[in-house]
């Protein structure tokens, strides 16, 4: 059973040896593990269901409570505690495209809001019900998980919307093809919220981002219901779809959802190799990229990540008999790890890696063949359960990401890093920051850092320390030139930062989409825009003419 206060089912525990938490203990001190409140208890808590009974929504106070956050680190304090604002009056479980329909009408005679559900793996607030007059109906697509339709001579698939990742891939691969979105939150995340989060997997540079894989598909709104028809291209106007991608649930409900699929890889392989340093490793993975080498997976560790990773490794004999070899061949302190990805024709993949490796000895990179890349590929979704591990060894553990030009990628990363290490010093309090790029572009990639820092003796100081970092981190990010996020999304939690992403006109275009799917700001209207926006607009009407600085100002006073 899925674990309602964390990451994963209940009895997978991945333990870290002892030598990797003494390693923690001695960077950032001895962490104390803080007490965990039973569902139980949280449950009896929650306040009386505003709603209706319907024969689809499910109002057992428990159910309520499992649907009412998402993972983000305030997510997982907030389950924790106990103290969840918040919960939805009601959790609907639609089994049918009619069933939707169903639900939305009923939203309009309820007057409630909607939060459609996939997988709950936000890690932004998206799902998260907000206070007001109004009820929230929690909309779990986890009954339309079926592959609907395989079209084998064009490459497309139809899926209900809530088909997870494992799910997908099962039914794909059952008849030879595969998606090949792998996030790392794939165990649970959907289909669905894969558009609407704009969502990005690990082989994305061999399979594309979600917006390469999304064909079409049907969005059930208040505006009646949409067909997106999966022509392989076309020059018929500005395309819905556009829009659908990173809508964050406030246009309508995905109920089906086209795929571009491919043919199971014949061949796949994950090497490791290690550069002398940073700016090396850069230059390898942008030659790569430039030169359009097919490779479908690039991922450099920055000093710190590498490090930290020989260091927690359980194969501890290994990791020393790799050392030596490492430093023998000239990547000594400063090294770089790069995980590199083939996958299709073996004789295709085989001169891809040919190609790297040669781009590689330029750099002065050290190849390690497959024994670390297969390592990876075997753990390649367990770090979220690392999350839970450390969580119970006393530390909080949380990661944020953005992209940006090659030319910029230094001096954020060294922004961003250096806001994490400094955001406790008030507290005395250590943080221990580690980066790796995890997707490449020609013209640029994104930068995933992680922080790993103490629990407080309570919930608050510890929620406290944790919007210090993630504010000083934002910061960082938007004022060095970085995107709010390259995968995750809006949500609540980077809205405030949208402005420096997309300027007052894009917004208010935004803004006016929004409002012509949903005119009564029913579905997710927290996401996406700066706090107050819409309200603004709803208020006045949005003309071009309106004058939003006051509210812009109120938001870039926060990022500047
Ligand atoms: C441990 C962990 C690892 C992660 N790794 C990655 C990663 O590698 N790459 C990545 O891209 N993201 C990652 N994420 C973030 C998250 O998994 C993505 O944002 C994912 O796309 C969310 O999918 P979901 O089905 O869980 O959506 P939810 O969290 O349920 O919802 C997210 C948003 O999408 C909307 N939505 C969901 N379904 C529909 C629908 N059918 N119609 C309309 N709107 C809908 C919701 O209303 C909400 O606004 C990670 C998260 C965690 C916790």
């Amino acid at each position: 059973m899925q674990r309602w206060n964390s990451w994963g089912e209940a009895g997978h525990d991945y333990p870290l040896p002892e030598h990797a938490l003494h390693y923690l203990a001695d960077l950032i001190g001895p962490g104390y593990p803080l007490e965990e409140v039973l569902l139980e208890t949280v449950s009896t808590k929650v306040a009386e269901s505003r709603l209706a009974n319907h024969s689809l929504v499910n109002k057992d106070p428990e159910v309520r409570v499992c649907y009412a956050r998402g993972h983000s680190f305030a997510d997982w304090l907030a389950k924790k505690s106990g103290q969840i604002e918040m919960v939805p009056d009601g959790v609907a479980f639609p089994e049918s495209r009619d069933d939707i329909l169903q639900l939305l009408e009923w939203a309009e005679q309820m007057d409630c809001n909607l939060i459609p559900y996939g997988g709950g793996t936000s890690v932004v607030g998206h799902i998260n019900p907000q206070a007001g007059a109004r009820p929230t109906l929690t909309v779990s697509m986890s009954r339309l998980s079926q592959l609907l339709a395989l079209d084998k001579e064009s490459l497309l698939a139809t899926f209900g919307a809530g088909t997870t990742g494992p799910q997908v891939e099962a039914q794909l691969q059952a008849h030879g093809f595969t998606l090949g979105h792998f996030p790392q939150s794939f165990e649970y995340s959907t289909l669905g919220g894969w558009v609407a989060t704009r969502s990005s997997g690990q082989q994305s540079l061999g399979y594309g981002r979600i917006e390469t894989l999304f064909a079409g598909g049907r969005l059930e709104t208040f505006q009646g219901s949409y067909y997106l028809r999966p022509f392989p291209a076309e020059s018929a106007g500005p395309d819905l779809k556009e829009c659908v991608l990173g809508s964050e649930g406030r246009l309508g409900i995905l109920s089906e959802v086209i795929v571009n699929i491919s043919r199971l890889p014949r061949f796949e392989a994950f090497y490791g190799l290690f550069f002398p340093d940073w700016q090396a490793g850069i230059a390898a993975c942008q030659q790569a990229l430039q030169q359009r080498i097919p490779l479908s997976m690039l991922r450099l560790s920055a000093p710190e990540e590498t490090e930290t990773f020989l260091r927690l490794s359980d194969k501890q004999n290994a990791i020393r008999w790799l050392e030596k070899l490492l430093v023998m061949r000239g990547a000594k302190a400063g090294r770089c790890q790069l995980l590199v990805g083939v996958s299709g024709e073996k004789a295709q993949c085989h001169h891809a890696w040919k190609q790297l490796r040669r781009i590689s000895r330029f750099y002065g990179g050290v190849n390690t063949g497959q024994l670390i890349g297969q390592q990876w590929q075997r753990h390649r979704y367990r770090n979220p359960y690392l999350r839970e591990t450390l969580w119970q060894a006393g530390y909080g553990v949380d990661t944020v990401e953005t992209a940006t030009q090659w030319l910029h990628i230094d001096s954020l990363r060294q922004a961003m890093e250096q806001a994490l290490r400094s955001a406790l010093h008030d507290d005395a309090e250590q943080v221990h920051v580690f980066t790796h790029i995890s997707h490449c572009y020609a013209q640029g990639a994104s930068l995933y850092t992680t922080f790993v820092f103490r629990l407080g003796e309570t919930y608050d100081i510890t929620l406290a320390r944790w919007q210090k970092l993630k504010a000083a981190v934002m910061q960082a990010i938007v004022t060095h030139g970085g995107t709010v996020s390259h995968h995750h999304g809006v949500g609540v939690d980077h809205r405030t930062f949208l402005p420096s992403t997309k300027d007052e006109q894009q917004l208010k275009a935004i803004s006016a989409l929004c409002q012509h799917f949903d005119p009564n700001a029913r579905l997710c209207a927290h996401n996406l825009l700066p706090p107050n926006f819409d309200i603004l607009l709803t208020t006045t009407g949005p003309t071009a003419s309106d004058d939003l600085s006051h509210v812009l100002k109120d938001t870039t006073d926060v990022v500047a």
